[in-house]
């Protein structure tokens, strides 16, 4: 009926037929293309046209990859860390991550979140990437998730994390110069302000070279606030902290190893352990510890040296007798009264000065060592020669400043209690290590009474300290007059 009306429609058996020679045509087309063009250089057509069609945009796209290779990509994580400092408070989803050994949570920025910044008046933005794992074919759909991650062996590439940062193109060259090592410097800080300092005693296995590094968190709450001494020693110091941090190029210019030596000497309890504390969180670095008697010889000190590591101090305590060193020829010098007697002494003092100058000016950077005495005049010259220890550091006894620091500190009292004049002229005319008065001050909460047992302690000290001078007075008087009667 209806080809009746219009002849000149086909009918639908011959559509039938034409659709399916039609698409046969088109698999034998199909089939032919994808055998002359594979796949590779289908894509590589694709590209190159995409490349040249594609709008050229004002914006250039640094892309920090998390890895690079294999090894961690240090400007990610400079970029990462940095960017906590700069979290939108309006966020809508934030990251957060601990690691076991963290003391403190991380708060940074997630996915697909996007963060504004300026540097020099340049607006930038910042944008976290997580790319899905991809099948080799390039789409990420048949990712078996409920597996928790992708294995490479079976066809999937690892989840890509990238962080994006886009700028207009024209300050490309500011950008790279002066914010980006800007972001790393500025990481760097805030790496610091996190950093927990360690403390790792560095022994060996029964005086044997196998070397071994127990390790603590320095939970000693010293710093150059709470530490009782002479203010303008306690100025000297760290100024001479911060000169050498920031001399680098100068210790590379004059060919010297970047280290710098402290030698502490003074009566026990005067603070040598608490200034090099102090010293430890003021830099962020880690303390090695390391105890000279438990040294089997020069191979085994190699060793453990070796395990330090930069951005460090390596102390050594009470260096005049902890062991018995010889002198430089290696002769045992008979001036050790306190030196532990029975072992012969396996390595030689040569050894260690010439280690620490030898080893560091070859792979070590940003080292200190601090040796400590209680008898400087014990030690052997060669340790005391310039250049050896670049700063000799006497811890006296307690002065008027130094007891102001610590009323501070343990009572929250400043100049104004009306015992502090009294306190004072004691303190001048008696020697009083910091330990003791700091003893003192920890005995009650309650500042009059704390301090009135002060007075009653440094009155006590005082009349022992004058009893057995005059005892002394007596026998010298005694002996002098046994001498012109005979
Ligand atoms: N200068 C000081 N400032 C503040 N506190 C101090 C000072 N000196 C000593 N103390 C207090 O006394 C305690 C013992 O001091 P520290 O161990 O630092 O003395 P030291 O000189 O290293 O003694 P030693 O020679 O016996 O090792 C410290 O924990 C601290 O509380």
């Amino acid at each position: 009926m209806a080809s009746q009306v219009f002849p000149e429609l086909p009918t639908p058996s011959s559509l039938l037929s034409a659709y399916a020679s039609m698409s046969t045509s088109i698999m034998l087309f199909r089939t032919m293309f994808n055998q002359l063009f594979p796949r590779e250089l289908r894509r590589y057509v694709v590209d190159a046209v995409r490349f040249y069609w594609k709008p050229k945009s004002s914006k250039l796209t640094l892309v920090f990859d998390e890895k690079d290779g294999m090894t961690a990509n240090h400007m990610f994580d400079a970029a990462e860390a940095f960017l906590c400092t700069r979290i939108n408070p309006n966020s809508d989803r934030l990251r957060i991550t601990k690691s076991v050994k963290e003391t403190h949570i991380n708060i940074k920025f997630a996915d697909s979140e996007e963060i504004a910044d300026s540097f020099e008046g340049i607006p930038v933005s910042w944008r976290y990437v997580r790319q899905p794992p991809q099948n080799r074919n390039g789409d990420g759909d048949d990712f078996d998730y409920s597996m928790g991650k992708s294995s490479p062996g079976r066809g999937f590439s690892l989840e890509k994390r990238y962080i994006e940062l886009k700028f207009d193109k024209k300050y490309k060259e500011i950008i790279i110069t002066s914010y980006l090592p800007w972001i790393v410097k500025r990481s760097q800080e805030l790496e610091d302000q996190k950093k927990v300092v360690k403390l790792r005693n560095l022994q060996s296995y029964g005086g044997g070279p196998g070397g071994y590094k127990e390790s603590v968190n320095l939970d000693h709450p010293s710093t150059f606030e709470t530490l009782a001494m002479d203010p303008k020693m306690k100025k000297m110091i760290i100024d001479d902290l911060n000169l050498f941090l920031r001399r680098k190029d100068f210790y590379k210019k004059v060919g010297k190893a970047w280290k710098r030596g402290y030698l502490l000497y003074g009566p026990p309890g005067t603070g040598k352990s608490s200034l090099i504390a102090a010293i430890a969180n003021y830099l962020k670095f880690d303390i090695y510890d390391l105890q000279l008697s438990n040294v089997g010889g020069d191979s085994s000190l190699k060793k453990l040296m070796l395990q330090t590591s930069n951005r460090s101090i390596l102390v050594i305590e009470d260096i005049d007798c902890s062991i018995q060193l010889p002198d430089r020829k290696g002769i045992a010098p008979a001036k050790f009264p306190d030196a532990k007697p029975g072992r012969d002494p396996m390595f030689t003092l040569s050894g260690l000065l010439n280690f620490i100058d030898g080893l560091w000016s070859c792979c070590g950077d940003e080292r200190i060592i601090i040796f400590t005495t209680n008898h400087k005049e014990r030690l052997d010259p060669a340790l005391l020669r310039p250049g050896r220890m670049d700063m000799h550091i006497h811890m006296s006894y307690l002065t008027v400043d130094g007891f102001e620091t610590l009323a501070a500190n343990y009572l929250n009292v400043h100049n104004q209690h009306w015992r502090f004049r009294e306190i004072k002229e004691l303190i001048k005319c008696k020697k009083v290590t910091p330990a003791e008065v700091a003893e003192e001050l920890m005995k009650s909460e309650d500042a009059d009474e704390v301090l009135e047992g002060l007075v009653r302690f440094l009155k006590r000290k005082k009349m022992e300290e004058d009893e057995s001078e005059d005892g002394v007075d007596n026998e010298v008087h005694e002996t002098k007059k046994a001498k012109v009667i005979s």
